[in-house]
């Protein structure tokens, strides 16, 4: 059965969602590893049936015995327990010794270097430097090694595509040349250990929980790309996005600083280091006075990561109304 989503699909138009769910769990449970990555696909995304993160991970990992692509989602739910599963961050380092692939040893040494505890979480305390007479800013020197910055440049690169921003009133993505890069963003389903671990660095250097970020992203600007001056504030969203975090993952370019003109301030990091920037205040009224924009890059390549941190935890509990 060499594709077998079509032949799911086809399933579930001839016999209907229920009998092609039963069929498919029962293959699953006769060991039948493709059958598991598609129910692992259906319990992740809500397709047809109701979102269940605890259960992807379940069929994940029965996949990962013998399909590689079911690796990568298997560690990451693993690590980060996304959809309240409890975290297993431990095995996940486990399966990644497993794996035999250079990007896993590359993440090994990464992570054997890095200041944390048995669950992931820093060791470090996280000590900003408050700009001089600079509201709402602080800067955290060295926050990323420059082997850490590497690595995430690198993770990214193959997936860059055209950067797009949230329409106002309609909420959908779109491009617009007020921000004109390339991005991409790590899904928790696609999020690296050490991505994770990263993200966890964050949570503990503002303050904030791992479940507030949203995907962290990593935006590249090649000669003439800017992000015009704006604000990450949203406009009427019940869970507002209070602050932003920046870190700066490369050195080798000509303009592009970020800057506040409103605060009369600007900022361009160092590898690894990064700023972080409220973007409204508690009940979520946007500040103007860090409205920013990354300036125009007169050569070379600028490559940044970023992350947009929301008042409460993220929503991840999928399309409404799938059945069971
Ligand atoms: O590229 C920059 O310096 C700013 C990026 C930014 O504003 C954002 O990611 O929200
Ligand atoms: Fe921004």
């Amino acid at each position: 059965m060499h594709d077998w989503r079509t032949e799911a699909d086809l399933l579930v138009e001839r016999r209907g969602v229920e009998a092609a769910y039963k069929t498919l769990l029962m293959d699953t449970e006769a060991g039948n590893p493709t059958a598991a990555l598609c129910l692992a696909q259906w319990r992740l995304t809500g397709y047809l049936i109701r979102r269940d993160l605890a259960e992807a991970r379940r069929f994940y990992g029965l996949a990962a015995k013998s399909l590689e692509e079911a690796r990568q989602p298997y560690v990451a739910l693993l690590a980060n327990g996304a959809g309240g599963c409890d975290r297993a961050w431990h095995q996940a380092l486990n399966e990644l010794q497993n794996e035999k692939i250079d990007e896993a040893s590359v993440q090994i040494a990464l992570l054997n270097r890095m200041n944390i505890d048995g669950a992931g979480n820093p060791t470090d305390t996280f000590a900003p430097e408050i700009p001089q007479s600079v509201p709402h800013i602080s800067v955290f020197r060295s926050f990323l090694t420059a082997a850490e910055s590497k690595y995430l440049g690198s993770v990214a690169r193959p997936r860059l595509q055209r950067a797009t921003v949230v329409h106002p009133t309609t909420g959908q993505l779109i491009h617009d040349p007020i921000r004109k890069s390339s991005f991409t963003a790590f899904s928790f389903v696609e999020e690296t250990p050490v991505i994770h671990a990263i993200n966890r660095r964050i949570g503990a250097a503002t303050g904030t929980q791992y479940e507030q970020g949203e995907p962290l992203q990593v935006l590249s600007y090649g000669e003439g790309d800017e992000y015009k001056l704006h604000s990450d504030a949203m406009a009427n969203v019940a869970n507002q996005r209070l602050s932003t975090f920046l870190i700066y993952l490369n050195e080798e370019y000509s303009g592009g600083a970020t800057e506040f003109p409103n605060l009369g301030f600007q900022f361009k990091g160092g590898i690894g280091d990064a700023i972080w920037f409220k973007n409204a205040d508690k009940s979520g009224h946007p500040l103007s006075a860090t409205n920013h924009l990354g300036g125009k890059v007169t050569s070379g390549e600028k490559v940044i990561a970023s992350k947009w941190i929301r008042a409460k935890q993220l929503d991840i509990s999928g399309p409404p109304s799938r059945p069971f």
